[in-house]
């Protein structure tokens, strides 16, 4: 396993007595794409000010690259690349100007600049718009902009805040594919924060649900699955005829079933404990039911998202 390169303990920001960031506790491994999901206000950007060492916590502790960010807030600013979620640019400046202007600030010699910002543009698909002033940028080049900017300073980290925010789908795809593929080719620790589930599902890794400053779960997809649907961890759906009672019955036997649905004459819903697909076809046809159609449920983030704040609702009003 990778050696973690993001180590937050016990972290809580107090704003006015009231946590933004409660308790949190989380360990991010490097070269892994870890989303930080949930709604407006959860806490998310207080979280990753902490991390950046721009926000001091009233208690806790946060370590980014083995430092600590509180107390070396400039060593973190080096190694790790922000993009914020209301990024700006010099409009009057072009896609390029920009770029070597953050170059300079972190204090990269110009020649090396002037090749690395040539080389980003490139791999974020802005080598047209080099010289074109960003005033006139849409909203998903200026976060392809963005990406350039913080890869400049060729960070080992680098943290999108709302990355997808605004911008269209076909920009929305070009982004992620650009930020799996970073990821991949350059072992980059990607942590990103989003409010959008489906996005967050197709680059992350693992997840964490944070809501009102707690971190409720963490996980990859499949783990978050069995916490929250354990018993139903797989719904096996059946179109076949006749359906008979003896049908039923048999696969209701099945130790690995929880219990099942009689949808429509034709239909059966199955839920089980692990993924008994072939099974549950050899007793269709045991019982000389033709098969039509028979596929597996996969639970998706919506759901696993939707699912779990229906529990915490109906767990905190009980
Ligand atoms: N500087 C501040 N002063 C007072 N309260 C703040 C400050 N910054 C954030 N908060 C409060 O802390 C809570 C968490 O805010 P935060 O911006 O971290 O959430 P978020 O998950 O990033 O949401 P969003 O996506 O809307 O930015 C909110 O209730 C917010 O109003």
């Amino acid at each position: 396993m990778e050696e973690p390169i993001i180590e937050l303990e016990g972290l809580t920001k107090n704003y006015d007595g009231h946590p933004a960031v409660d308790q949190l506790s989380l360990t991010i491994r490097k070269g892994e794409i870890f989303g930080l999901l949930g709604p407006n206000g959860a806490g998310k950007s207080t979280s990753i000010l902490m991390m950046l060492g721009l926000s001091e916590p009233t208690s806790g502790m946060v370590t980014v690259c083995g430092l600590n960010s509180t107390r070396n807030p400039l060593d973190v600013k080096r190694r790790v690349g922000y993009l914020p979620d209301d990024l700006g640019f010099y409009q009057q400046m072009t896609g390029l100007e920009n770029l070597l202007y953050t170059a300079s600030l972190n204090g990269i010699p110009k020649k090396i600049a002037d090749e690395r910002a040539h080389d980003l543009l490139k791999q974020v698909g802005l080598s047209d718009a080099a010289d074109k002033k960003t005033g006139k940028y849409s909203r998903g080049m200026k976060q392809r902009l963005g990406l350039a900017d913080v890869l400049i300073k060729d960070p080992e980290v680098i943290i999108l805040d709302e990355p997808t925010l605004g911008i269209d789908p076909e920009g929305v795809r070009e982004l992620l594919h650009l930020i799996k593929q970073l990821n991949e080719q350059q072992n980059i620790t990607v942590l990103l924060s989003s409010h959008q589930l489906h996005q967050v599902q197709q680059v992350c890794d693992r997840v964490g649900i944070f809501v009102r400053g707690k971190l409720l779960a963490e996980g990859n997809l499949d783990s978050l699955a069995k916490q929250l649907f354990f018993k139903d961890s797989y719904v096996v759906s059946v179109e076949a005829t006749p359906i008979s009672e003896a049908l039923i019955e048999a696969i209701n036997q099945l130790s690995e079933v929880n219990r099942v649905e009689h949808i429509t004459n034709t239909k059966l819903d199955i839920y089980c404990q692990s993924d008994i697909t072939p099974v549950i076809a050899q007793k269709m046809l045991e019982h000389s039911a033709s098969i039509y159609h028979i596929s597996k449920k996969n639970y998706g983030l919506d759901e696993i998202y939707h699912r779990y704040f229906e529990g915490r609702e109906s767990i905190e009003t009980t």
